[in-house]
């Protein structure tokens, strides 16, 4: 891998861009930039056909982004070695510096032939064989051989995990719903006992599968959780064999598994380079498969394996990770942007900014660079969005007229999987989308809205006084990207396109990406309070304030 990098702002091409923009940001209109340059949509988008689900659009023009920025960006770009960091990961080194492991979550969507070398071993027979053996398992489940205890086929299948081994295939379940082979898939991940009662409520033992899914097998919530699965299990079956048909284990701790009682042949397995938040593609991944089916599944893997190949081979001014990515430093690093809206015209997509909660935050919301010292300049946003339209009668107010910019990326699919009413709601989810960007970058000048009210009737006192409420500021920059449709394909692709963002964000800021050591001070604070909630005394051993909430619920939990 390439040697260490300068402080981001010491960058030379960081410098230039902060003279450009201390010199010239007021200017930069996204409206008047349209007005000057009739090409600039087609400059600003790249369009990327994929081989069976249509094209993807990605419309970047509605950003402050001139013809003088971009080719800064994008020597920011080059200088902070994005190409080299980006084939020291697809090359199996050790990216992962302080845990010194590799990061090869493409692997695990290598359709091709080609070999991916670990420490001078190929993974790819493991990746292959793993898949082979989820093939086969969900095949046996979705057709009824395979048979809960009693020998009554399996009809629902609960997914106990937490953060990575959660968040992904749930997200991606609830996504491609339309794909549904005809299981039922719950989740549970809260160590709140009420979302693992909530989802035993609706389910019978007896046709009933438990996937537990953790990469460590040590995290409290699933442990608790699945401990908890089997304890019913064994109440209404009173049969120890039981658990062997009732419960799988998606782990990279074989020792762990056996040891909660669940036999390795009801293991699914994967490998210390896959983090747990870029694992929906591994074993992790079992509930996606048993809920759309194998075939689906590879679909997902297959997107995700053409967006690598696109950010593996496309130079980088037209390289929609690339893109993205240095979009997203421009508004955090120039503008002093702190979040970044997800907002999804499809209501399958209800998951997705939650799931990149995890993928942006865990993964670049660090303080320090590589060598460890604490860096100058803002790393990754926060994270957040809804789907559209109901966003919009929530906290596009704040968007449209808050004094906080945020920059947003709109997703939208030109199909809808429910045409109903004859494509009218679709028509109106789009339209809505088209408009909300249009508004967001046009906003209303004093003069517009002046005209407006006068139309109305509205003069004077009463027209002054309402006047400067009725603007809206604009040059708000927003992404538009459009998919044919929410199918395994693109959303394997869409989501690759994020996770390959966030990377090359990570490479930008000179931070660890793939690390998650800020979870795991709470987690031990956590095990040190828990016995202090077993006994009577008061507690004096912390803060005030913690001292006070403990004696507090110990007082009124009776
Ligand atoms: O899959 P597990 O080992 O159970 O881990 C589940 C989750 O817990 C941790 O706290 C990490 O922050 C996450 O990155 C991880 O996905």
């Amino acid at each position: 891998m390439a040697g260490t990098l300068p402080a981001l702002n010491e960058e030379p091409a960081f410098k230039k861009l902060q003279e450009y923009y201390n010199a010239n940001h007021k200017q930069i209109i996204i409206k008047d930039l349209f007005v000057k340059d009739p090409k600039r949509f087609s400059k600003y988008s790249l369009r990327l056909s994929t081989p069976n689900d249509g094209e993807i659009l990605l419309d970047y023009s509605k950003n402050r982004v001139n013809d003088e920025v971009w080719p800064l960006l994008i020597e920011l770009a080059k200088s902070r070695r994005v190409e080299q960091a980006r084939d020291a990961m697809f090359s199996g080194q050790h990216i992962n510096i302080t845990e010194n492991r590799a990061v090869l979550h493409v692997a695990l969507r290598n359709r091709g032939a080609d070999p991916v070398l670990v420490d001078n071993k190929d993974v790819m027979p493991d990746v292959r064989a793993e898949l082979q053996h989820m093939k086969e398992f969900t095949n046996k489940v979705i057709s009824g051989v395979w048979r809960g205890s009693t020998g009554k086929q399996i009809t629902d299948v609960v997914n106990i995990g937490i953060g990575g081994s959660d968040l992904g295939p749930l997200m991606v379940t609830e996504a491609l719903k339309p794909y549904g082979k005809g299981l039922y898939s719950h989740f549970v991940s809260n160590i709140d006992g009420t979302h693992m009662a909530e989802v035993l409520k609706k389910v019978n033992y007896e046709t009933t599968l438990f996937i537990i899914a953790s990469k460590t097998f040590t995290t409290q919530e699933t442990i608790t959780n699945a401990t908890s699965a089997k304890t019913w299990l064994l109440e209404h079956t009173k049969d120890a064999d039981a658990v062997a048909k009732h419960f799988v284990a998606l782990s990279t701790n074989k020792e762990k598994v056996t040891a909660f009682g669940i036999d390795s042949a009801n293991m699914f397995g994967f490998w210390d380079w896959v983090g747990g938040r870029y694992s929906l593609w591994s074993a992790i991944g079992l509930s996606i498969c048993l809920s759309i089916g194998f075939e689906n599944f590879e679909q997902l893997l297959d997107g995700a394996h053409y967006m690598d190949n696109h950010f593996k081979s496309t130079p980088l001014d037209k390289n929609a990770p690339v893109i993205l990515a240095l979009l997203g430093v421009w508004y955090s690093n120039f503008y002093n942007a702190e979040t970044h809206a997800l907002l999804p015209y499809d209501q399958y997509l209800h998951r997705f900014a939650a799931y990149f909660q995890q993928g942006d935050m865990e993964s670049n919301g660090k303080f320090v660079s590589k060598s460890g010292k604490p860096v100058q300049y803002s790393t990754g946003p926060i994270v957040w969005g809804e789907p559209g339209t109901n966003g919009q009668h929530a906290f596009y107010q704040l968007i449209h007229q808050g004094t906080r910019l945020i920059p947003c990326d709109f997703i939208a699919p030109a199909q809808t999987h429910n045409p109903i009413a004859g494509g009218k709601h679709h028509k109106i989810l789009l339209s809505n989308f088209l408009a909300q960007t249009e508004a967001l970058m046009a906003g209303k000048t004093a003069d517009e809205a002046k005209q407006e009210l006068t139309k109305a009737g509205l003069c004077g006192n009463e027209l002054e006084n309402l006047l400067p409420h009725k603007v809206f500021a604009g040059n708000r920059p927003t992404n538009s990207i459009v998919v044919k449709k929410v199918s395994p394909f693109t959303l394997g692709a869409l989501i690759a396109l994020y996770e390959h963002k966030i990377f090359v964000q990570g490479i930008i800021w000179d931070i660890n990406s793939f690390d998650q050591w800020g979870v795991e001070l709470g987690k031990q604070l956590a095990k040190a309070i828990e016995p202090e909630l077993d006994t009577c005394a008061e507690v004096s051993s912390h803060d005030s304030s913690t001292n006070g909430l403990i004696n507090f619920l110990k007082a009124n939990w009776k």
